[in-house]
């Protein structure tokens, strides 16, 4: 004992000393990567993958983004001493360097490339790069945040330049800034920059004033970057969701990109130590299903950050299997964003008003009474002092309510497991006369199927289809909840293909993606309505159906 207690004695100050010069980062750490790859593989959904070989990037790519001076330098830190390491990291904010990172690092950026050509040539549909280092906070010429290469803004110019890509989105739903994205394409309208990220007026890391809403892109670029910051902690599945149907998807649908990539960090989920969220990790795929809906379902998700050890590798989970096309689960009860959120989502959409035509329209009023709904309803603004008012009433409001809140749960945050999500063998039924084939892929039923009605009259262009289905349809069905969805299309209902293809798409969010199609069948002689078979497909207990 003795013995031991001397060794411990004396080797404990060398430790310390050691660890105090030379910081580990407590929360980027390696098991971050294996226990998000060991869920992909219990839950079978590693199976249902192709993996792609990661290659290193190469000089060519990384300087896309980075200087060459800002290369040459990270390109000696292999041969650094630990001391020589040291002090080059302190010339940038929050990174940690070991002799082996410059090599992670031309992995991490080389493994986005990889998906990107895997998607760019057909070869998969869509896919997640799992990498560390992470990339969003990257300069060109200086690390930041963890990170070395910035591996989305990387993937994003060599798809402009090996493909041709004419538009990208990028959607950052990490719950950092990603101001290294925002720098590389603040004046490049050919690329269109999204982030949420935890901002407490300009008091969360990274603190910057261009971190804000009116930071829109500069010159060309001008609309083309859109930051909403979350002023408090604590944001649920329904902020996330209000932001997506009332900013990111009106805007994604004008835009109209030709490639989506997502810096998907995770951190923004509940139980995150950075984030202090409250989005339940189901959240992830519901936003990635409303994004798989552009750019022809091309969508290359890349990890960025994510710190909770349990809700990261469900988060991943929801997210891979949303990209393998299971329909998503039932969202969580939601209940409409909060104040904070509202005033965010108001100041990104004045902000942004005149760059996006589906913005100019919707106006609408944030009540300050709780009982918000994902729906804001359209209205003239009150004066802003009215509003200004009532906003710092329930603000005051809400921090009563929050510091009970605290109070009571200020022990570990806990959330129920994702629930199972079972696709279904065959996804597609249709109703046809016996004699038609049934095209492969689809199941031939002639029982009493499926058929659907939803009428929607005009909305065909881009505007008009953002404020209906974006606006409108999409948060009503998600806070509706429905089990069922029906669907019917009319030749009258002036809906062309592509409309149809998009609101069957994004309506497969709700009720776990049963939705039930009709097309017009037959026309009575001598024009009047279509004769309308409406056989309807009960099962289990259907509780709640949605007609629109
Ligand atoms: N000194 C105050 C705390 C600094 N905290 C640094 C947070 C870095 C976040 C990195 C990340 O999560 O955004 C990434 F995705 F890049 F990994
Ligand atoms: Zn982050």
């Amino acid at each position: 004992n003795n013995f031991y207690h001397n060794v411990f004695a004396f080797s404990a100050p060398i430790l310390l000393c050691l660890y105090y010069f030379f910081p580990v980062c407590k929360i980027e750490v390696p098991e971050r990567l294996t226990v998000s790859h060991e869920a992909l593989i219990k839950t079978g959904l590693a199976d249902r993958c192709i993996s792609v070989p990661v290659r290193e990037a190469t000089d060519a790519d990384i300087l896309l983004v980075h200087s060459e001076e800002y290369l040459e330098a990270v390109k000696k830190t292999p041969y650094m001493t630990l001391e020589d390491l040291q002090e080059f990291t302190l010339q940038y904010g929050d990174v940690y360097f070991h002799p082996n990172i410059y090599h992670c690092a031309k992995l991490a950026a080389g493994a986005a490339l990889q998906l990107v050509d895997s998607v760019m040539t057909g070869k998969v549909r869509n896919g997640m790069a799992l990498v560390r280092p992470p990339g969003h906070h990257s300069m060109r010429s200086a690390a930041s945040g963890f990170c070395v290469f910035n591996n989305v803004a990387i993937a994003a110019q060599y798809a402009k330049q090996q493909y041709g890509v004419k538009r990208v989105l990028i959607v950052d739903w990490d719950v950092h800034h990603g101001q290294g994205v925002q720098y590389c394409f603040e004046d490049d309208p050919s690329v269109l920059y999204f982030s949420w990220h935890r901002y407490e007026h300009q008091k969360f890391w990274p603190q910057l004033k261009e971190s804000d809403y009116n930071s829109v892109g500069k010159e060309k670029g001008a609309g083309f970057n859109i930051n909403v910051p979350w002023n408090k902690v604590g944001m649920k599945n329904s902020d996330y969701l209000s932001v997506f149907c009332h900013i990111l998807l009106p805007v994604a649908y004008e835009f109209s990109p030709d490639l989506v990539l997502v810096c998907a960090g995770f951190d923004s989920a509940i139980g995150d130590p950075e984030g202090e969220m409250c989005a339940s990790p189901d959240i992830f795929a519901h936003l990635t299903h409303l994004l798989m809906n552009l750019a022809g379902g091309k969508l290359c998700a890349v990890l960025e950050g994510g710190y909770n050890l349990t809700s990261l590798p469900q988060s991943v989970c929801q997210t891979v299997q949303t990209l393998l096309g299971d329909p998503a689960p039932r969202p969580a009860n939601l209940d409409g964003p909060c104040e904070s959120a509202l005033e965010s989502l108001h100041c990104v959409r004045s902000a942004h008003r005149q760059y996006w035509s589906c913005l100019k329209h919707m106006t609408f009023i944030f009540t300050a009474s709780s009982n918000n709904s994902l729906l804001l309803s359209p209205a003239e603004l009150p004066t802003s002092d009215v509003t200004t008012k009532r906003i710092k009433l329930a603000e005051e409001e809400e921090d009563k309510l929050k510091k009970v809140e605290e109070e009571k749960n200020a022990e570990e945050e806990v959330w129920p497991e994702p629930p199972k999500r079972v696709a279904p063998a065959v996804r597609t039924a249709l109703v046809l006369p016996n004699d038609v084939a049934c095209p492969d892929g689809c199941k031939h039923v002639n029982t009493s199927q499926v058929c659907l009605l939803v009428l929607l009259q005009g909305c065909s262009d881009v505007s008009g289809f953002a404020q209906a289905v974006l606006g409108l349809l999409l948060p009503l069905g998600y806070e509706y909840d429905p089990s069922l969805v029906l669907l019917a299309r009319t030749p009258d209902s002036g809906l062309c293909d592509s409309v149809w293809q998009q609101l069957t798409g994004l309506l497969q969010g709700i009720a776990q993606g049963h939705t039930l199609v009709l097309m017009q069948v037959r026309r009575r002689r001598r024009g009047g309505s279509i004769s309308v078979y409406l056989l309807l497909h009960f099962w289990g207990g259907l509780d709640r159906w949605q007609v629109f």
